[in-house]
């Protein structure tokens, strides 16, 4: 296929984690469409050097949450992948943000395929939409059709949620030149892989404490976790089955699964870390959960009191804690019988991949650099 004379896929929040792996997952796989436009607030140089005689990857620097910009970026585009998204559980960033670039944002997407007569969109949605609640009520194995008590009260998953409504309501509307316009949302556990960006925090933080990981958490507590590549898979098979099927697809959500072992999120990371030497200390919590409790509150205080003068936005909270001490998996095949999803890359793959990544983060000895450990240290 020749440039031009395929489709045109726009994939927002393209240079983020998921976005940057779903545009090289297109490129690679995805034979019939001729150009991607990778729409960003950030935008990452490194992937308009992924363009081809095939497929021309175009960066839109563009505000989510500014209509004219998504408008000029939809125009002419047959399908839109909407991953754009402000991921914050720790209030970095202020709620009445959050809303508006994950629902005003959606809403924008929305409104322009519906002005610029795009007849497809594929939203990525959270678990989140649906718990951990705050009751801890455990989802354990449960599928897109288990009924758990959903309470939201924290900006993103209530923004998430809001948004995935808006996606499957609009599913059926028409659109200009009179066709519908058909939605579909994933929702994926949480995500993994090479550029995650809390596997590098928990990378440097166990540097800092000599390669040494206390545990916190209970072994018991499992959590449903997902290859990123994995994830670009499942939105690429979706985008492609929306258009053949789309009175299958339109209007679903599914949750985004593979075959990545249930753990509990500190063991889960370990089964990377351990390949550069750390070493989880305790097979039970070291400290009591009031303790850990009191803690996440202190550091709620902490934020509220050195509010104006410093972003203080540690990884533990209560929501963060809450979210990490109940178990949520997902055992599900409706992607599978839906549109014929089955993972790409296997588990062995997706660590062994993942350990690589990891393990250049100590080539590279920045991170080593910066907690002033030797460089020269080889992972095993
Ligand atoms: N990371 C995870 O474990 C999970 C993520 N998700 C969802 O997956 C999607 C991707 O998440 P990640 O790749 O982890 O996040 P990310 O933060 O790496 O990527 C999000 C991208 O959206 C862009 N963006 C943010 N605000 C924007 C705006 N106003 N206009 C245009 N672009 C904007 C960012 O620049 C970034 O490149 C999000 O929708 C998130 O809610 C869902 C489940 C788990
Ligand atoms: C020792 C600490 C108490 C460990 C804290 C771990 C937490 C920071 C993380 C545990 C579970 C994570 C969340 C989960 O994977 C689901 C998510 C889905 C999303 O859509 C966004 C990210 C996240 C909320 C993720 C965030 C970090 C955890 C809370």
């Amino acid at each position: 296929m020749t440039a031009g004379s395929g489709q045109v896929y726009v994939v927002t929040g393209g240079c983020g984690f998921l976005g940057s792996h779903l545009v090289r997952m297109l490129l690679e796989h995805e034979k019939n469409i001729s150009e991607i436009r990778v729409f960003d607030l950030h935008l990452d140089e490194s992937l308009r050097t992924l363009s081809n005689d095939r497929v021309r990857v175009r960066l839109i620097s563009g505000d989510i949450s500014r209509l004219a910009d998504v408008q000029e970026a939809l125009h002419g585009s047959h399908l839109v992948i909407h991953t754009a998204s402000l991921v914050d559980v720790w209030g970095r960033v202020p709620a009445s943000k959050i809303t508006e670039v994950n629902v005003t944002g959606t809403e924008n997407v929305l409104q322009a395929c519906k002005e610029e007569g795009v007849q497809y969109l594929v939203y990525t949605s959270s678990m989140e939409v649906v718990g951990p609640n705050i009751h801890g009520d455990h989802f354990y194995r449960g599928n897109e059709d288990t009924e758990y008590r959903i309470y939201h009260k924290e900006p993103y998953p209530l923004s998430k949620a809001k948004a995935e409504k808006l996606v499957l309501e609009a599913n059926g509307i028409k659109i200009k030149g009179g066709k519908m316009l058909y939605t579909c949302s994933l929702r994926p556990t949480g995500i993994y892989g090479e550029g995650h960006e809390l596997m590098k925090q928990f990378h440097r933080q166990g540097l800092r404490t000599g390669r040494c990981v206390f545990r916190a958490l209970s072994p018991a507590i499992e959590h449903g976790r997902v290859y990123v590549g994995n994830v670009a898979w499942m939105h690429l098979l979706a985008a492609r089955q929306l258009q053949i099927h789309p009175s299958t697809l339109g209007g679903q959500v599914y949750f985004c699964y593979d075959s990545s072992p249930y753990k509990s999120y500190e063991d889960f990371n370990m089964e990377f870390l351990s390949a550069c030497g750390f070493k989880i200390i305790g097979s039970r919590p070291l400290v009591p959960y009031f303790l850990l409790y009191l803690l996440a509150l202190l550091n709620v205080l902490l934020q509220w009191v050195l509010h104006g003068f410093i972003t203080y936005a540690p990884i533990l909270n209560p929501y963060t804690l809450a979210v990490a001490s109940t178990t949520f998996t997902v055992q599900t095949d409706k992607a599978e019988k839906h549109f014929g999803y089955q993972p790409l890359y296997a588990w062995e793959e997706a660590k062994m991949r993942t350990i690589t990544w990891v393990k250049s983060l100590e080539v590279s000895g920045k991170d080593l650099k910066d907690v002033g450990e030797k460089s020269n240290y080889c992972c095993s």
